[in-house]
């Protein structure tokens, strides 16, 4: 799929459409890796303009109060809104393969199963039974420190967060950034500005890197830049729940 392919149909089968080998193979080669596009500018506002409906949601977080930087986000009840619910379940079975082999390579148990409502049961049986599925708006002058998304022992090890608003055109600045810490080496950075309507597929916690004796686990965080102006808004999708 290209730039300009046309974006119609049911968004999960646009999220099975793309090339995922070649995915995969970014994944594998950085923890990260963009994907073609999935939502329209007009799919994206919709999608955006949720947040003020607030029943939608079960809790804000003020990110400056908690000291996760600054800018606010919303986290969805369970009743997720359909594109949302959508993309989300497009997305677990492609990510499974790579969750299982890096487990494999760093010599972890894998349990997640083959679908996505089963790993979800398995969640809420252990006590993490809360959505996590989050809208976020940042504001000039906002940011997000670097963190993972782990609430618990249930971890999916891959996340996707989808841009909504155009870089360069809506905002600037505001650039997803990860640091990787390499086995007995400084961190190494990197940043991606994400294109309103793709997704980023990025590691939740960490990614198998080759070593001497196999492989290692490099530890990885994500968060934001500080946007210098506009609004940016993003839609971050979570494959395990919160306690
Ligand atoms: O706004 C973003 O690009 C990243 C938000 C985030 O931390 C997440 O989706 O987990
Ligand atoms: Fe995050």
């Amino acid at each position: 799929m290209t730039d300009t392919a046309p974006l119609s149909g049911p968004v999960g089968d646009r999220v099975a459409a793309g090339d995922w080998d070649a995915l995969t193979g970014e994944l594998d080669a950085h923890g990260s890796a963009l994907t073609w596009p999935l939502l329209t500018p007009a799919e994206c506002a919709e999608i955006a303009g949720l947040y003020d409906e607030t029943d939608r949601f079960r809790t804000t977080v003020d990110m400056a109060r908690h000291r996760f930087g600054s800018g606010r986000y919303r986290y969805f009840t369970h009743d997720l809104p359909g594109p949302v619910r959508e993309l989300r379940e497009a997305f677990y079975p492609h990510l499974l393969p790579v969750a299982r082999d890096w487990a494999g390579k760093l010599g972890r148990p894998a349990p997640w199963p083959d679908t996505l409502r089963e790993w979800l049961t398995m969640c809420h049986d252990a006590g993490q039974d809360r959505s996590a599925q989050i809208l976020l708006r940042y504001g000039p002058g906002d940011w997000n420190a670097l963190h993972r998304d782990v609430f618990g022992d249930m971890v999916f090890p891959l996340q996707v967060v989808i841009g909504l608003d155009a870089p360069g055109t809506d905002f600037t600045g505001g650039e997803f950034i990860m640091t990787e810490q390499r086995p007995r080496a400084q961190t190494r950075g990197s940043s991606v500005t994400l294109p309103q309507g793709h997704g980023l597929v990025f590691t939740t916690r960490d990614r198998p890197v080759p070593s001497k004796r196999g492989w290692s686990n490099s530890p990885m965080r994500h968060g934001v830049s500080t946007v210098r102006s506009g609004h940016r808004r993003t839609l971050g999708l979570v494959f395990h729940d919160a306690c």
